[in-house]
């Protein structure tokens, strides 16, 4: 089916409620085609004063779970590692239950504890006490197994961090080389993402990039800079950095087959409904959203202190929208963002 245009005016929109709503600043880009718009509004930098546009650099927080996924199913495609093996064959050190594929980390059906609901119950102090650690990825499991699963592996969707953490273990133990080389080398340099990187545990943002604010649980104090962190405690669950055109850049790329083969491409838009109404379902490593106007498109989504990303595309990657808004722990925020993905594929504008 044709997509309606994009709604430029749709976004701009969004993007006002976003700011009413407590975000400093917000940017998104469209890539429709070989037409390209750029919209941002508000601050990059509230200190300075600094106006946001659209190329900045931001953290991408869980789209990184995309860009796992992909280093993943290559070694899959590969022959190096078995989706339907336990992930245990896998692993340095065991996890509770043989039971748990590859696959059940990539879907969120391990069962496997989120050791962030405890690390970010208060958001702000939990936040400061972290943000300069450096984590292992057996910490981040060890904090999680403290706890009982969830469900029996397979048996339910059940969001996680701690899946893509032992997935990053997973594959550095397998290949002997660290995650960032892997996406360097499988991901950022074959598409020239060159405003892509993976500096963990740097806590710096190079070139030029928008500072995020997270917002207390008492919405009465003031936002806090949470731009300069390790986020040790994501990794390869969440600690990417990288800007709008080089996210659209990277979704068309995966829907494409440009960096995984056919069967494993076909394996990961498996899309399974997560929600009643089936508007919201996952794959491996991807989200699905279906919009008003019936189009599914595919991406993630990503909340990391300061920052609340979307970016999909559509099937046949001939439209993507990628947006920020650079603040966190404001769920209204984060809903009335995702709006920019009606305007973009739907032609959506609530004005
Ligand atoms: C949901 C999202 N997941 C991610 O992006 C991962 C990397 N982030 C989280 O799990 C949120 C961590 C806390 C953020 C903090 N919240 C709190 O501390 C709440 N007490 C904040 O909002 O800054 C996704 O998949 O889209």
């Amino acid at each position: 089916p044709t997509l309606p245009h994009p709604s430029p005016t749709g976004v701009l929109a969004v993007q006002k409620q976003a700011m009413a709503a407590g975000a400093p600043g917000a940017l998104t880009r469209i890539d429709s085609g070989s037409t390209v718009y750029r919209l941002a509004m508000g601050k990059a930098d509230r200190a300075a004063g600094t106006p946001m546009d659209a190329d900045r650099r931001f953290r991408v927080g869980s789209v990184t779970k995309s860009f796992t996924t992909v280093v993943l199913m290559q070694l899959v495609a590969e022959g190096r590692v078995d989706l339907d093996a336990p992930a245990n064959d896998y692993l340095p050190q065991a996890l509770p239950d043989d039971r748990i594929t590859v696959r059940h980390l990539l879907n969120h059906r391990s069962g496997l504890w989120d050791y962030t609901n405890d690390m970010f119950y208060n958001t702000v102090p939990g936040f400061e006490a972290v943000r300069n650690k450096v984590f292992t990825y057996q910490e981040l499991i060890d904090l999680s197994t403290a706890h009982a699963p969830t469900n029996q592996p397979g048996a339910a969707y059940s969001y996680s961090n701690t899946n893509f953490v032992v997935l990053g273990q997973l594959i550095e133990h397998t290949t002997g080389m660290s995650m960032g080389t892997q996406y360097e080398q499988r991901i950022f340099k074959p598409l020239g993402l060159k405003n892509t990187s993976y500096v963990h545990p740097r806590t710096t943002l190079t070139g030029s990039y928008a500072r995020g604010y997270v917002r207390d649980d008492d919405t009465t104090l003031p936002l806090v800079d949470s731009t300069e962190q390790t986020a040790s405690w994501a990794q390869s669950a969440g600690a990417v950095i990288s800007n709008s055109a080089d996210l659209n850049r990277f979704f068309a790329a995966v829907v494409s087959g440009g960096l995984v083969p056919p069967a494993q491409l076909r394996e990961m838009m498996s899309l399974v409904p997560v929600n009643a109404d089936g508007t919201q379902s996952y794959g491996l490593g991807l989200r699905g959203r279906t919009l008003s106007c019936g189009v599914t498109v595919y991406g993630h989504t990503g909340t990391v202190q300061g920052y609340y990303t979307y970016a999909f595309t559509t099937a046949d990657g001939k439209r993507r929208v990628s947006s920020m808004a650079n603040t966190s722990n404001n769920g209204t925020v984060n809903t009335i963002l995702g709006g920019t993905l009606e305007a973009a594929f739907c032609g959506t504008d609530p004005t």
